[in-house]
Formats: structure tokens, C-alpha cells, sequence
């Protein structure tokens, strides 16, 4: 039993980690301040329940991917700003997750009921409520809330609570996931028979993680039970090694919350659940989008080395239209990817299948794409590499299919082909601004006019994230990039940005 409503120390005879003993005391203050304001009004439990959905997602075929949403813990330190999590969730669901965790514990995590609530309201996928239950009444609220799910943290509840939890989840048609880390705590779960047991790699007393000590741990997890690994997946090779040791899912979250594309991640990862993944331990884009430069188009080591050392973001190597006069062979863009730091190089192509610019990017190496012919962004949903698309000014819809598929649009000229030396619009690129759209502008960039176009787009459309994308302007003939246009391209993007960052957005 826990002792104290406000300052729980111990859950029947085992003494509560330090991290947890505070957390857990908020949860208590706070529970009794909801809970004096709604006296008499009962909790709102929502009609459909969708708990089934939960379960039925985890014993899919191979290793599912349930990928959570938080802004912060704990061990990792903030994990990112203020965010739209329902959108965040979105891509997830594009990537291929099963089902989503998401935090409402606010103090420690930055989570909120809201955004259980949101995306319950917004999504199909099932949801798991991520928080320090301590007792059945907060599993009657996350039923209000129109989670799927709920974690029941074995170290947080007493045996006779964590039963009554798990009886009052499956009363309401809420699947029950019991997170454990030790024996003792697989004793106390498999005793309540909940849905799910999940073991934590992570020691709640030191929050330090020991992967191989959990997953083997998992082994152990009677097979009766859906068996999930939570805690120190970080690439795919560890969902692999998770599906060795018999986990029907995998409970991600720092690695997607790191990531700079999480539906390219959350793909890759989901492959590798399905024992189909061959590509790098760091899936996508190793930067943000957000006022990226990148230098395409180039031929030789000797560029690709200025473009780095000048501090270019991302680098373009042309395999497709062939008639380009800087195209490159497949070969010798493998050879030039490899001389890119990872997640920074690009291979455009004008191929649209989706299957064709997998094997496109496996056989280069790229970690990303950009895609410059005709292409449905519904092939690409699950491709597991971050995709750019090319668009012209003009193309409003077309953009709006690729919206949380592609990482990014390289914005062109109306009738570009690419690689044109011809200038884009500015009246037509500031209508293309959208919440959560990064945009690179292209076509006609050169190492004079960069910063005054870049940062007059940047001032009067308020698109401080704008990057830039240049090639034909920076060369001395084609393919042949001169290296003092190069240097002086980068930096008078980058000096846009900070003047970007300086003027206030509108
Ligand atoms: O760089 C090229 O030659 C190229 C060829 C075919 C497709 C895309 C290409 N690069 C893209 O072209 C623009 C920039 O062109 P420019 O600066 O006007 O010459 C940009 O989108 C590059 O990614």
C-alpha cells in the first residue's frame, strides 16, 4: 500500500527509486486537486473503448513498432520544443506504428491530457495512455480521455492495486500493458493477467539501461502474454535483436523523438520488425530542414569536400534525368555518398516507383531522396529513407499529398526541370508556407544574390526556416563547381538565416 497521499516512499514492502518517489508525489497532489473539483460528476468514461484494436495490433505478424510522444524525461533531458503531437503521431501512423504511446504526465514529461485527447479525437490509431497510474480511477480517465490502453508501471502499485487496475482496464475494454524490469515484478503481472507485459530495459533506480539484461528478461515473459521491449531501441538492428528474443513489439521513443524525419524512422524500424530491413543504423535525414543549404548537382571529390568543409547541410548527387549534364553514374555516386558525412547526402532521381528508388538508395547509400519526376506520395508512405520533393511554385496541391511523407520540398520555377539557372517567384513561393512544411528554395541561386533573395522571402512571408538549394550558378562549366562559389553560396545562406533569426515574425 502506498503510505501517504502526498508523499509516497514505499509500495508495499519495497522501497520507491528517488526519481520515482517525487513524481509519484505529484501525481498524488494532483489527483487530489482534479478530483476535489469534479467531486460528484463521476468520471466520463467514452463510449467506444478501443482496446481490442491496442491488442490486435501488437500480435501482428513480426515486430510491431508502438512509438511514443514526449517532449521531455528524466534520463534524456528535453527531447524537443513545444510541438503539435497530433501531427507528430500522424507521421508515426504514415511510418507504419501499430500503435502509439503518448505522455500526459506533465511535470517531468511536459505531457498533457489534451493530447491524448486530441489524438484520439484526430486518429484511428490506438493509443496508449503513458503516465504514473497509481490507481482505477485514473484508469476510468484515460478511458475518458479515448486511450486504447493503459501502462501500469509494476514498480509504482502495490499487488492488490495493480490487480484492481488491470480488472478495471479490462471491465472498460482497456487493454492493460504492465511494465516490469525485474522477476519479481514478472511474478506480480502474470499473477494479474493483464493483455500485455512489457519489460523496461531501463532501471528506475539508476535509469541506466541494459538492453541485453532485458531483453532476455522478455524471454522469460511467458509466450501466452503479447511480449513488448521498452527502452534503449535506438536503431533498427535493436528491433532485430528484440524479434530474436521473441518480443512481439517494440516501445520506442527517445530514438523517434530524436530523429529528424520520424516516418522515415519509424519505416525502417517497422522493416526491421518484419526481418526486411538492409539499410543504415541512423534511417533519414541526420539535420533538421529547417534553413538547410544544400549544394546539387556535383561531380567531383574534390567539390563534394569544399561543400562540406563549407558547411553545406546536404550535397546532391544527380543519377537521373541521364541528359542532365551533371548526371552521374549509380557507382559514382556510391563512391561520392561515401565520402558525405551520414544523413547528408542526396541522390535525385526522376524515377517515380517506389520500389525502383528503394533499391536507388540502398545501391548509393544515400539516406535520403529527392524526388524530381512524377510520383505518388501514397507509394511512399513506408519507404524507409527521408524523401525531398521537388515541386514547382505553383504546385499547392501536389504538395499538399506530400505533406508528412516527404521530409521537405525543394521549391523550383514553374516549368523547371531542375538544375535551370532559372529564379522562382517570391509571389508565388510565400503562398506555398504551411505549419510544419520545410521548404528549400531552389532555381537560379547564386553565390551574389542568395542573402538578398533568401532573406526577403524570409521577411515578408515569415517562412524563417526557408533553406536554399543551388547548382548550375556555382559552377565554372557544367558539373565543374568552382570552390569560391561554392564557399561564399553557404555562407550568404547561412547569413540569411541569422538575419532571419533577427527580425521578428509577423
Ligand atoms: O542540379 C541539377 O543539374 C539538377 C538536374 C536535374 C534535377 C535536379 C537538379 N538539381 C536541382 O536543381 C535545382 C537548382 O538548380 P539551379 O540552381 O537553378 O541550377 C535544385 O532543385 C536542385 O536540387
Amino acid at each position: 500500500m502506498i503510505r501517504s497521499r502526498t508523499q509516497p516512499a514505499t509500495v508495499g514492502e519495497s522501497r520507491l527509486p528517488a526519481v520515482l518517489e517525487p513524481i509519484l508525489a505529484d501525481v498524488h497532489r494532483r489527483n487530489l486537486r482534479r478530483r476535489a473539483r469534479v467531486r460528484g460528476a463521476g468520471t466520463k468514461v467514452l463510449a467506444s473503448v478501443r482496446g481490442d484494436s491496442f491488442t490486435r495490433a501488437l500480435a501482428a505478424p513480426g515486430v510491431s513498432v508502438v512509438a511514443e510522444a514526449k517532449r521531455c524525461s528524466p534520463s534524456a533531458g528535453t527531447l524537443t520544443g513545444p510541438e503539435d503531437v497530433v501531427e507528430r503521431v500522424r507521421r508515426y501512423a504514415l511510418g507504419g506504428a501499430c500503435a502509439a504511446s503518448i505522455l500526459t504526465e506533465p511535470s517531468r514529461f511536459s505531457g498533457a491530457r489534451a493530447h491524448l485527447r486530441r489524438a484520439a479525437r484526430a486518429l484511428e490509431l490506438p493509443l496508449l495512455r503513458k503516465d504514473f497510474i497509481v490507481d482505477s480511477t485514473m484508469v476510468d480517465e484515460s478511458a475518458g480521455m479515448g486511450a486504447s490502453a493503459v501502462l501500469l508501471i509494476a514498480r509504482c502499485l502495490s499487488p492488490a492495486t495493480l490487480r484492481s487496475c488491470v480488472d478495471r482496464a479490462r471491465e472498460l475494454g482497456l487493454a492493460s500493458l504492465v511494465e516490469i524490469h525485474d522477476e519479481r515484478e514478472l511474478e506480480a503481472a502474470v499473477a494479474t493477467c493483464p493483455d500485455v507485459i512489457g519489460v523496461n530495459a531501463r532501471c528506475l533506480d539508476t535509469l541506466e539501461v541494459d538492453l541485453e539484461q532485458g531483453l532476455d528478461l522478455l524471454e522469460r515473459v511467458p509466450s501466452h502474454f503479447l511480449r513488448v521491449a521498452e527502452s534503449g531501441i535506438m536503431r533498427p538492428s535493436d528491433v532485430t535483436r528484440a524479434r530474436n528474443h521473441g518480443a512481439d513489439a517494440v516501445l520506442v521513443g527517445t530514438a523517434f523523438m530524436q530523429s529528424v524525419d520520424p516516418r522515415a524512422s519509424v519505416a525502417a524500424f517497422a522493416r526491421a520488425g518484419r526481418g526486411e530491413y538492409e539499410g543504415p543504423e541512423q534511417p533519414g535525414l541526420a539535420r533538421p530542414l529547417e534553413q538547410a543549404v544544400k549544394v546539387c548537382g556535383l561531380t567531383r571529390a574534390q567539390d563534394v569536400a569544399v561543400a562540406i568543409q563549407a558547411g553545406a547541410d546536404l550535397v546532391g548527387f544527380v543519377v537521373e534525368p541521364t541528359s542532365s549534364p551533371r548526371a552521374i553514374s549509380i557507382a559514382r555516386c556510391r563512391e561520392l555518398c561515401e565520402l558525405v558525412p551520414a544523413g547528408r547526402g542526396v541522390v535525385v532521381t526522376t524515377e517515380g516507383l517506389p520500389d525502383r528508388v528503394a533499391e536507388l538508395v540502398a545501391a548509393t547509400g544515400a539516406h535520403s531522396v529527392q524526388l524530381c519526376g512524377p510520383a505518388r506520395a501514397v507509394d511512399f508512405v513506408d519507404a524507409p529513407f527521408s524523401i525531398l520533393r521537388a515541386v514547382e511554385e505553383n504546385q499547392v496541391d501536389e504538395m499538399a499529398e506530400w505533406d508528412g511523407i516527404a521530409a521537405g520540398f525543394v521549391v523550383e520555377p514553374q516549368g523547371s526541370r531542375g538544375g535551370s539557372g532559372r529564379a522562382t517567384d517570391p509571389n508565388a513561393v510565400v503562398r506555398l508556407a504551411a505549419p510544419g512544411r520545410a521548404l528549400l528554395l531552389a532555381g537560379g541561386l547564386s553565390a551574389d544574390d542568395t542573402e538578398r533573395r533568401l532573406g526577403e522571402l524570409r521577411r515578408r512571408s515569415g517562412l524563417r526556416g526557408l533553406g536554399a538549394d543551388a547548382s548550375s550558378r556555382l559552377e565554372t562549366s557544367p558539373g565543374v563547381k568552382d570552390a569560391v562559389r561554392v564557399r561564399r553560396f553557404v555562407a550568404s545562406a547561412k547569413a540569411a538565416g541569422e538575419e532571419g533569426r533577427a527580425v521578428p515574425c509577423s
